[in-house]
């Protein structure tokens, strides 16, 4: 079983357990529930397009940064001028969580993205409880059916989508998907394998109207220029900033430098 397979089988187990302690109609309580959701694709598209990441850990890199607290992270983020946040919440590979989520909701003013792994409709509903702007959705480990209906779902909802893809397969079952972005893995998620290429690959692929975005292994803005060229107007980036003492510091020299390149 490869590690994308068994974060998949814990996340159904983990939401079956949350199913029982925290019903749906306690999730639809939450008073975000009511809030106007921020758009990332706007955003994007506006800003700097950068899509900053708060990760403690990984499976490919195991523990990246976990001595500093989520908003912190997420405020030098904002004030550094990122586009938008991604937040893992995944607990037992990433250490994230949900609590993550809702720090990040009440520290800044941008939009956030709710980075998990997407597999039920509670999770939707839980991303619009805690504060999410925007839900991830995997084509690598979702049927185009579970695609449609979840994005559909977080669309009800007022969120954003995110539609996720490494491979000419997967964005081929995503192009019928009510989704905003597509975002091009650089990593593949099985061999955690990184390369820029993919993105440039697939980038021809992926319909005008949507707003393409690189995830993973960008760690320089030469890069970013080079997929701007290839119609990229967003970059996700996680451990290049998460890897050092004071990421929002990281990510105001990125940005500043990428303004001075554009
Ligand atoms: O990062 C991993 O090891 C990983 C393994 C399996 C599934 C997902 C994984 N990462 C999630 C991401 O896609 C990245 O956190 C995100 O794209 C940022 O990547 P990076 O800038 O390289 O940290």
């Amino acid at each position: 079983m490869n590690i994308l397979d068994k974060i998949i089988a814990d996340k159904a187990k983990e939401i079956e357990l949350k199913k029982s302690l925290i019903p749906v109609s306690q999730l639809e309580s939450s008073v975000l529930f009511e809030r106007k959701c921020l758009s990332l694709a706007e955003s994007l598209k506006n800003g700097s397009g950068i899509i900053a990441e708060h990760k403690r850990r990984s499976p490919s890199k195991s523990v990246i940064n976990q001595d500093l607290n989520v908003q912190d992270v997420v405020y030098g983020y904002e004030k550094a001028g990122a586009s938008g946040i991604s937040v893992l919440t995944d607990g037992k590979y990433f250490g994230g969580s949900l609590e993550d989520l809702l720090y990040a909701r009440a520290s800044v003013n941008i939009p956030i993205l709710r980075k998990e792994f997407m597999i039920d409709e509670y999770q939707v509903l839980e991303a619009k409880a805690y504060g999410a702007d925007a839900i991830l959705l995997i084509a690598a480990v979702l049927t185009e059916q579970q695609m449609t209906y979840l994005a559909n779902s977080a669309k009800s909802l007022g969120m954003e989508v995110l539609l996720e893809v490494h491979n000419e397969e997967e964005l081929k079952k995503s192009l019928e998907v009510n989704t905003d972005m597509i975002g091009v893995n650089n990593r593949n998620l099985k061999s955690f394998e990184v390369s820029i290429e993919n993105s440039k690959k697939l980038s021809s692929l992926i319909p005008d109207q949507l707003v393409k975005v690189s995830e993973s292994g960008i760690s320089n803005t030469n890069t970013i220029a080079e997929l701007k060229i290839f119609g990229y107007q967003g970059f996700l980036i996680g451990e290049n900033f998460m890897k050092t003492s004071n990421p929002g510091q990281a990510a105001e020299k990125f940005i500043t430098e990428l303004k001075s390149i554009a």
